[in-house]
């Protein structure tokens, strides 16, 4: 492998910001793929014909978000799997079986990583437990969360994602719920065996969806210690509210001042997990430019973008960062 670990990158670098790439659901969406099913945005990788048909259009269309994106400035890119856990594919889709579901999975990073090139960073992206039935925006898990196996439920896209070369990282998306945080973060290197980092899913009011504080968040993680697996490095928000985005940083900061952020906040469109549509925004207050010094100011490292965000953002997040690199 030719690139740097991202871990070692940033931890060498105290100042390097790098740029994620942005809301791939959305991308492939308004690239023409109907992603209003329940494994959304993965849905173009579950036909054969993606794979055999050497004309696939939506092969064309995945290759060309991710063209886009690299276009943007974009330095670390996400595979399309928020809802491609064996629960989601294997319930509704014609993959059923285990070594079917790691064949799919293993077919889309490697692919991924050929639209990316081997110099761009790559990771793995895992969504949230709620994912699978639309309530990482809620946190609610039902009246017994702390009895819900997290790890049955993750563990056959972790381990596919932990022995492939083509990952340089693992991301926990939209995480809702502290009893999910809580579970991820009690697992050591032989189950999550990659630098990872968890994105929660943080209500603009600034609590996490079940209503727990960043502060307490904060304070779980200092209270682990040297129990933590060593490969959590980077925790922060992701398809949140924009113009919010920035007070739960702030807070995670002052908690966690010398643990690396990440920060991939939505356009600010509210989502209705019942109807299945984004409902318009508050227009933005801050500026792509406001919110990168915000971000750095609390200890951002890796700054991208969320659902209806595009590579038109990503572009803007890479010259914030680029022209507060020279300032
Ligand atoms: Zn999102």
């Amino acid at each position: 492998m030719t690139r740097t670990s991202i871990k070692s990158y940033l931890l060498e670098n105290p100042e390097a910001v790098l740029v994620l790439d942005g809301g791939q659901g959305t991308e492939l969406e308004n690239r023409g793929i109907q992603v209003a099913n329940p494994v959304w945005s993965t849905i173009p990788f579950i036909n054969e014909s993606f794979w055999s048909d050497p004309a696939s259009k939506d092969r064309e269309i995945v290759k060309s978000m991710y063209q886009a994106f690299l276009k943007s400035g974009a330095q670390v890119l996400m595979t399309v799997t928020y809802q491609a856990s064996f629960k989601s594919v294997s319930e509704n889709t014609r993959i059923k079986t285990l070594p079917q579901y790691t064949e799919l999975l293993t077919k889309i990073v490697s692919f991924s990583r050929e639209c990316i090139g081997s110099d761009k960073w790559l990771v793995g992206c895992i969504g949230a437990w709620g994912a699978h039935n639309c309530s990482e925006f809620t946190g609610e898990y039902g009246p017994e969360p702390e009895k819900i196996d997290f790890l049955e439920y993750f563990e056959p896209q972790l381990s596919t994602f932990n022995v492939s070369d083509d990952l340089d990282m693992i991301g926990f998306e939209t995480i809702p719920n502290f009893h999910e945080l809580k579970a991820i973060l009690s697992w050591d290197t032989s189950i999550i065996s990659k630098p990872f980092f968890i994105g929660l899913s943080v209500h603009e009011n600034g609590l996490l969806r079940d209503g727990t504080t960043m502060e307490e968040i904060g304070r779980y993680i200092k209270s682990l210690g040297s129990n933590l697996n060593p490969n959590f490095f980077l925790i922060g928000v992701n398809c949140v509210s924009f113009n919010h985005s920035s007070e739960m940083l702030e807070s995670l900061h002052r908690e966690l001042p010398d643990f690396p952020l990440i920060a991939y906040p939505n356009s600010g469109e509210v989502y209705d997990t019942v109807k299945k549509v984004w409902n318009p925004k508050e227009s933005h207050t801050y500026t792509w430019d406001d919110i990168v010094k915000k971000y750095k100011a609390s200890g951002v490292r890796i700054i991208g973008g969320c659902c209806r965000t595009t590579p038109s953002d990503i572009e803007a997040i890479s010259e914030a960062v680029h022209q507060s690199r020279q300032q």
